[in-house]
């Protein structure tokens, strides 16, 4: 019978009951809720539904939405709010001068409580642990910590090219640099955690410290924070949480039977270089460290500056051959400046204006935190209004890098690689970050405020070794049935190419000589 009032038969009108109050319990979840403050002052503009993770390169749905919604945008995450800042403005007045209310980190299920268990200065809040932690591991990464193993920086780069010359017999056999960059950086951080470093690149420490790395970026991928959207999520036994124990009990393994044969070095009265965790092992008492603090804070640096800094090198790697001119000029300014009969130096590096713009210019096109948007941005610790529009306490606050690097009021014609645009930018890029004008800025790959990268010295010092190295050594050749691509990449939360294979080529006869001029290093094995 049809209802006189509604137009409707019965079991229709149920139905639409059904489906309104489903929707209305679904609300919640689905659609975006609004906050105010005392004042009405209401949150960023954003998306109207919620989302529970974003596609694969979620850089570009970030970007659609900063030319929507403007500089200081809020999705909501499943049950989480995030503010992303693509104004470099607004990261100087939140990040920068408000840091104490814009510095903590989310208690993330999988990275921070299940991995790290709120240790390895990356996943500590913000707070008393943080600042200790912090302060141990900047002993090893000061500007004048890195000239105590300056030495040993410059003999990892000069191994690095010549295994890529030799294995790539003197340019005729293609090569992926994946895994030359990668133990280039594993070496790098292995001596400045451990004092040591490894022969080849299929030794068994390279092999496992590499693979829990590897799964450490897997398990703290955009597809694992889906579990911090939607908490009821965190108690499905599945196979990434039995994964992500796993791998909190393998770094307590290799990285605890690694401190442990320094400490028996040390009992010993050994020679163990200056390294962190001869500093913890030495602090421990006095800092009240425990066994999992040490764990934990010897495997960081390894965790964190072994893909990061590879990724960057694999980026010049991909991009060069498509860009000749570009290597041409770097290598008639290292004709020049450093001549044909040694490699460039740390101390090159004021005199090859060039060869340094190419590195920053490589790092805003590629180097940018995009796909690391969800493992590390800050979080809020208290309730802040910022020009009329509120920010609560438990927000999430993202660097919209990408965003950042490809902004046209700032970088002219910024999709295009163009090293120029750096030229007469004499800082490196821990002095650019602290500019007065943040317009100034260089990029900010390396973050903002209180938490930026506490490696960000070494990471240049690294950068700029293998690059002019790399430059001054080889000619670069993509081969042309194997193209490479610059747009995609590898996505998990680490942003590094999709496989590619290119020839290097000797430049010059001196190549060879200058590599066996290369300074003794003192290292001890385990
Ligand atoms: C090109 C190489 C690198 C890049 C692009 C990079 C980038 C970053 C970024 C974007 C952050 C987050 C900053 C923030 O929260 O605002 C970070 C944090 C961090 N990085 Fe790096 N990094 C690099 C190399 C390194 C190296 C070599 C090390 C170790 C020696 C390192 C250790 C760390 C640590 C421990 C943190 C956590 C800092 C904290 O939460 O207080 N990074 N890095």
């Amino acid at each position: 019978m049809l209802s006189l009032q509604t137009g409707f038969y019965p079991i229709q009108l149920t139905a639409l009951t059904a489906l309104a109050l489903g929707l209305w319990l679904l609300s919640p979840i689905v659609l975006r809720k609004t906050i105010t403050d005392a004042e009405g002052n209401q949150l960023p503009p954003g998306p109207n539904i919620r989302y529970f993770f974003l596609r694969k390169y979620p850089e570009r749905a970030l970007r659609k939405w900063a030319s929507q919604y403007g500089r200081l945008f809020s999705i909501w995450m499943g049950s989480q709010l995030v503010i992303v800042i693509s104004d470099p403005i607004a990261v100087r007045d939140l990040l920068v001068m408000n840091g104490a209310v814009f510095s903590s980190r989310k208690r993330y299920f999988m990275k921070n409580q299940t991995i790290l268990r709120y240790r390895a200065i990356t996943a500590s809040e913000y707070g008393d642990t943080w600042r200790q932690h912090r302060r141990l591991a900047m002993q090893l990464l000061t500007p004048k910590a890195i000239e105590g193993y300056a030495d040993n920086l410059e003999y990892e780069a000069h191994i690095l090219i010549r295994t890529m010359m030799n294995n790539g017999g003197r340019g005729t056999i293609p090569l992926n640099p994946h895994n030359y960059a990668g133990r280039y950086a594993l070496n790098n951080m292995l001596y400045i955690s451990f004092g040591l470093r490894t022969e080849d690149s299929n030794d068994p420490l390279v092999v496992q410290a590499l693979h829990l790395a590897m799964e450490f970026m897997d398990l703290t991928g955009p597809w694992s924070n889906a579990v911090d959207f939607f908490e009821p999520l965190q108690w499905v036994p599945t196979n990434m949480r039995s994964r992500g124990r796993k791998l909190h009990a393998d770094l307590i393994d290799v990285y605890g039977s690694m401190i442990m044969r320094v400490k028996a070095k040390l009992d010993a009265g050994d020679f163990v270089p200056d390294c962190l965790v001869k500093t913890l092992i030495e602090n421990q008492e006095k800092e009240k460290l425990d066994w999992e603090d040490l764990c934990m804070l010897s495997a960081v640096f390894t965790l964190g500056g072994v893909h990061s800094t590879s990724g960057i090198i694999q980026w010049f790697l991909a991009l060069i051959p498509s860009h000749p001119e570009v290597a041409l000029r770097a290598q008639e300014e290292l004709d020049r400046v450093v001549g044909r009969d040694r490699l460039p130096t740390a101390d090159d590096e004021t005199n090859l204006p060039y060869v340094r713009a190419i590195i920053k210019e490589v790092q805003r096109v590629h180097g940018n935190a995009a796909p690391f948007w969800m493992a590390t941005p800050h979080y809020s610790t208290e309730d802040f209004t910022y020009e009329g529009q509120f920010i609560p306490k438990d927000t999430l606050v993202v660097l919209n890098c990408w965003t950042l690097h490809h902004n046209e009021d700032r970088y002219n014609d910024p999709m295009n690689f163009n090293p120029e645009r750096y030229l007469g930018d004499e800082l490196s890029c821990a002095e650019s970050a602290k500019l007065p004008d943040v317009m100034d800025r260089d990029h900010f790959a390396f973050g903002a405020g209180r938490r930026i990268c506490p490696g960000i010295h070494v990471a240049e010092r690294e950068l700029w070794l293998a690059i002019s190295q790399l430059l001054w050594s080889f000619n670069f050749h993509a081969l042309p049935e194997e193209p490479i691509s610059l747009e995609e990449y590898e996505g998990l939360s680490g942003r590094t190419p999709l496989p590619f294979r290119i020839r290097f080529e000797p430049r010059h006869d001196q190549v060879d000589p200058a590599l066996r001029n290369e300074k003794e290093v003192a290292y001890w094995t385990l």
